[in-house]
C-alpha cells in the first residue's frame, strides 16, 4: 500500500500504546487501509485522514474499557468497521459481529479481516432489524447510525436478556436521551446512563449512552 501520511500526537500514540498494547501494529495497519482503500472506496471522506487516530480509531477503541471478558457483540451500522473492528483488534477475547447493510462496505471490511489475520470477527451484511430472530448478543454498539430514539428500536432486539446496547454519542448525549422516552418505554429499558470513558489517556475522551433493560 502507498499510504499517506496519518498523523498521530505524542498523547494519541501513548493511547494507542495503552489500548492496543501488543496489537498495536494490528491496530495501524487499519489506519492504513482506512486511509488508502478506505478512502478510494469511498468508506471515509479524504477530510478525515488527519483525524483517523484520535476522533476515529481510539474515540472507538476506548470503548473497550467497557467490555466484559469474552462478551459477545453486534456492532450495528459498522460502516468502516467503526466501533466494532477496533475493539476486534484490541480485544482478541471478544467476539463480534459487524451489521452492515451495504455490500461494498462488507466486502471491504472482510478484505481487511482477512488481511489482519482477525478470527473474532464476522460481517453480516444485512439491516439489523433482519437479524432479530439470528442474533441475541451480551452488547450491541453503534456509532453514528441514527438518533438514540431510533437506535433503541434497531438495536435493542439483539441484545440478550441481560444485554445492552453501548451507543458513542457526543456533546447531544443527553437531548438524545429525553427524546428516546417513548422507545425506553416500549422496550422496557431503564433510564440510560451516560458515560465519559478514556479521560485518563485521550485529549477528548468519548462518550458512551448505555441502554439496560429495567
Ligand atoms: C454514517 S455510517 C456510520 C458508520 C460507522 N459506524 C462510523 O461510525 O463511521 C452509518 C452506517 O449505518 C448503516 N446502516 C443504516 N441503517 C442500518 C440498519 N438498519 N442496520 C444496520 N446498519 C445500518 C449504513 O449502511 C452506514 O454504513
Amino acid at each position: 500500500m502507498s499510504t499517506p501520511a496519518v498523523p498521530i500526537s505524542a498523547t494519541e500514540q501513548k493511547a494507542a500504546e495503552h489500548i492496543f498494547g501488543d496489537r498495536l501494529p494490528l491496530a495501524e495497519r487499519y489506519v492504513e487501509h482506512l486511509a488508502t482503500s478506505g478512502i478510494e472506496r469511498g468508506l471515509i471522506g479524504p477530510r478525515e485522514v488527519p483525524r483517523l487516530w484520535g476522533r476515529h480509531v481510539l474515540n472507538c477503541a476506548i470503548m473497550a474499557e467497557l467490555m466484559p471478558e469474552g462478551a459477545t457483540l453486534a456492532d450495528v451500522g459498522s460502516g468502516a468497521g467503526l466501533p466494532g473492528l477496533t475493539l476486534a483488534i484490541a480485544r482478541p477475547d471478544l467476539r463480534i459481529n459487524l451489521i452492515e447493510p451495504l455490500e461494498r462496505r462488507t466486502i471491504w471490511l472482510n478484505e481487511v479481516i482477512e488481511d489482519l489475520g482477525l478470527e473474532n470477527v464476522e460481517v453480516l451484511r444485512a439491516r439489523s432489524e433482519q437479524l432479530f430472530d439470528e442474533v441475541s448478543v451480551d452488547i450491541v454498539t453503534a456509532r453514528a447510525v441514527s438518533a438514540l430514539k431510533n437506535l433503541i428500536g434497531m438495536c435493542m432486539p439483539l441484545a440478550n436478556s441481560s444485554g445492552e446496547l453501548l451507543a458513542l454519542k457526543g456533546r447531544s448525549a443527553a437531548d438524545e436521551i429525553a427524546a428516546a422516552g417513548k422507545e425506553l418505554k416500549k422496550h422496557k429499558c431503564a433510564e440510560p446512563e451516560i458515560l465519559t470513558v478514556g479521560a485518563d489517556v485521550l485529549e477528548e475522551p468519548s462518550t458512551v449512552v448505555r441502554v439496560r433493560r429495567r
